[in-house]
């Protein structure tokens, strides 16, 4: 029996141990991946904590920006092969046979298994993947930044499309993390005018970096909305919300233009309040928006691959992840950080 370091969670909410655990077997149309690095997603740390309703079942290990090599496959495998770049994803598999896989929706599939949540994730130096979902990493990219386009790339890309907005439309981005500082460069690659909004003035200056037009603090700002409504003219067209508060829930709401779209991604487990009147007057549409299909990965992946988008990243060894998550629930990390699973 081969072993391998991984990070791994036994108790929610507890530090994750980094042990040797046998490295898995791949099925019949699975590939077993010899991981090079791992983005750090939020979601990472809202499994470690136990955060959700649908809870993973510890222990497992988190991780779905994973990016490595193939080293072996299943004997039903077809899609990849031995020495190709692969990734993992939340959208581990799906069931290909329902109502929503079979319409374009794979992303709503009720019989999906989700990477690093119901199985085993890219927080360890090898992983399994399925090959009909594994996404193909393209040629000639830079493997420590592309993980972070595996999740948060693919999700803002796909949350951006859902906002219903046209090129030369305000859009606004909530959040400048690892989601919203990529959000920011796939909204100006697609044309539209981006308005930011964060706590943190330093991820403020990164969406300034990446492109945006107008940025407001939330927390010195006496109305957040009314002044992002008064800076872009009546409002954006339509928001993307990938803040970790549920306070940036209703004010992206409130920001809206009449007849706009708020699309939501971020998961802070609280509910928010929606006004029935002013979403009925003006014709608001709330819209969830959950990671992205295959299609979508490999239209986020190209933006990446053509140098649209630039990841702002930290590597950092894989027993750093205590310290990781713990400034991420700070709020202390600029951009992603990625784990190098070499060491
Ligand atoms: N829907 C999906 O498919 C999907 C995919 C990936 C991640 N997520 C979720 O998106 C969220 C963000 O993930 P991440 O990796 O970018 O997290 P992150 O920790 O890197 O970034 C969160 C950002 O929210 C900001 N923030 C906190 N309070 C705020 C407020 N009141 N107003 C505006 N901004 C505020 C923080 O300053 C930080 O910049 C998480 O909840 C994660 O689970 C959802
Ligand atoms: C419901 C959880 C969605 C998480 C997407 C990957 O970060
Ligand atoms: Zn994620
Ligand atoms: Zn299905």
């Amino acid at each position: 029996m081969s072993t391998m370091k991984a990070a791994v969670v036994h108790t929610f909410a507890a530090p994750l141990t980094i042990d040797d655990v046998e490295v898995p077997t791949p099925g019949p149309l699975e590939a077993l991946v010899k991981v090079d690095y791992t983005g750090v997603c939020h979601t990472d740390l809202h499994a470690a904590h136990g955060d959700w309703p649908v809870k993973p079942s510890p222990p497992f290990v988190p991780g779905h920006e994973g990016v490595g090599t193939v080293v072996a496959v299943g004997d039903q495998v077809t899609r990849v092969a031995v020495g190709d770049k692969v990734g993992n994803a939340w959208l581990w598999s799906a069931c290909g046979e329902c109502e929503y896989c079979e319409t374009g929706w794979e992303t709503l599939c009720p019989h999906q298994k989700n990477g690093g949540y119901s199985v085993d994730g890219s927080f360890g130096q090898y992983m399994l993947v399925d090959s009909r979902y594994a996404p193909i990493i393209p040629e000639g990219v830079e493997d420590a930044a592309v993980g972070p386009i595996l999740c948060a790339g693919v999700t803002v890309y796909k949350g951006l499309k859902q906002t219903d907005t046209q090129p030369g439309e305000w859009v606004l981005i909530s959040g400048i993390g690892g989601l919203g500082h990529i959000a920011v460069q796939y909204a100006v690659a697609m044309g539209r005018r981006v308005a930011a909004v964060d706590v943190d003035d330093d991820k403020l200056a990164l969406a300034r970096k990446h492109g945006a037009e107008v940025t407001v603090n939330a927390a010195t700002s006496a109305d957040a909305a009314a002044e992002i409504q008064d800076k872009t003219g009546g409002g954006v067209h339509g928001a993307l919300v990938t803040a970790v508060n549920a306070h940036a829930f209703p004010q992206a709401v409130g920001a809206l233009r009449r007849g706009g779209t708020v699309s939501l991604v971020g998961l802070p487990p609280e509910k928010f309040p929606l006004d029935i009147f002013t979403t009925v007057l003006f014709g608001l549409t709330v819209r969830g928006s959950i990671v992205g299909t295959r299609k979508d990965m490999a239209e986020a992946l190209d933006f990446f691959a053509r140098g649209k988008i630039t990841p702002t990243y930290t590597v950092r060894p894989l027993s750093d992840i205590n310290d990781i998550f713990s400034e991420m629930e700070q709020g202390k990390i600029d951009g992603r950080v990625v784990m190098d699973m070499h060491s």
